[in-house]
C-alpha cells in the first residue's frame, strides 16, 4: 500500500489558490470540497475554480463534491481536468451510472460515506470505483474532531477492499493529523486528506512529509 496525502485547500487562504497549491509540491493530490450549502451546510468553490487551479497547478486534482445533485454535476467536474472525482453515496441517485460516466471521461471514481452510513450495502459496487473515501468528521466544514468511532468501519472497508484484489483506494477525510493519522494508517486507510494539520501549519511541505512518515511508520509496523 503507498501512502497518499491529498491536502485539502479548504484550509487554504482561497485568495491565494495557485501559491497555496504551489506551497506543496509534494503532495500526491490537492483535495478540492466542492459546497452547494444542500447537501452540506456550507458554500465554498465550483466548477470555475476547479478549471482555474487546474490551469494553476501540476498537482492532479482530487475534487470531493458535497452538492445535493451529484449525478448532474460530477460528469462536468471530470471534464474540467479533476484527476479523481468523489460523490456521496446519500446524494446519488444514480451511482453505478454516475461513476461509470466519471471514468468514462478519463478520472478516477470515488464513492464518499458520512461517518454514519455503513461501508456493507455497497460492498457490490466495488466493481465500479477506484477510491472508497470514509468521512471521519461530519461533511462541511474543515477543523473538526476526528471521529475515532469511524475506525472500525475503515477496517471493515479494508477487508472488503481486500477481498476484491485490493486494488481500490481508501481515503479518510476529515481530523486528520499528525496525533490521528497512525489510527487511520492502522485501520487501512491509504489516502489521507488533511486541511488544517499542512495549511495550518507554518511550513506545509513539511507537514506533508511528517504525515507521510507518520503513516509509512505504522504500515512498516
Ligand atoms: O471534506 C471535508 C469537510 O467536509 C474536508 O476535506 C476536511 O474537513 C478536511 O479538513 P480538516 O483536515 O481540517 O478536517
Ligand atoms: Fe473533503
Amino acid at each position: 500500500m503507498a501512502v497518499q496525502i491529498s491536502p485539502s485547500i479548504l484550509a487554504a487562504d482561497f485568495a491565494r489558490l495557485a501559491d497555496e497549491a504551489a506551497a506543496v509540491p509534494n503532495a500526491d493530490w490537492l483535495h478540492v470540497d466542492v459546497m452547494d450549502y444542500h447537501f452540506v451546510p456550507n458554500l465554498t468553490l465550483g466548477l470555475p475554480v476547479v478549471e482555474a487551479l487546474r490551469k494553476a497547478t501540476a498537482t492532479p486534482l482530487d475534487c470531493h463534491l458535497m452538492i445535493a445533485d451529484p449525478d448532474r454535476w460530477a460528469p462536468q467536474y471530470a471534464e474540467a481536468g479533476a484527476g479523481s472525482v468523489t460523490i456521496h453515496a446519500e446524494a446519488a441517485k444514480a451511482p453505478i451510472r454516475t461513476l461509470r460516466e466519471i471514468r468514462s471521461l478519463g478520472a478516477r471514481a470515488g464513492l464518499a460515506l458520512n461517518p454514519a452510513t455503513p461501508v456493507e450495502p455497497y460492498a457490490d459496487l466495488l466493481g465500479e470505483i477506484d477510491m472508497m473515501l470514509l468521512m471521519t468528521v461530519e461533511p462541511g466544514f474543515g477543523g473538526q474532531k476526528f471521529l475515532d468511532v469511524v475506525l472500525p468501519k475503515v477496517r471493515r472497508a479494508r477487508e472488503l477492499v481486500e477481498r476484491h484484489g485490493g486494488r481500490i483506494w481508501l481515503q479518510v477525510d476529515g481530523g486528520v493529523d499528525a496525533g490521528t493519522i497512525e489510527r487511520c494508517a492502522e485501520a487501512g486507510a491509504d489516502v489521507f486528506v488533511a486541511g488544517s494539520a499542512v495549511y495550518g501549519a507554518s511550513d506545509p511541505q513539511a507537514a506533508v512529509d511528517a504525515l507521510r512518515a507518520a503513516a509509512n511508520r505504522t504500515l512498516a509496523t
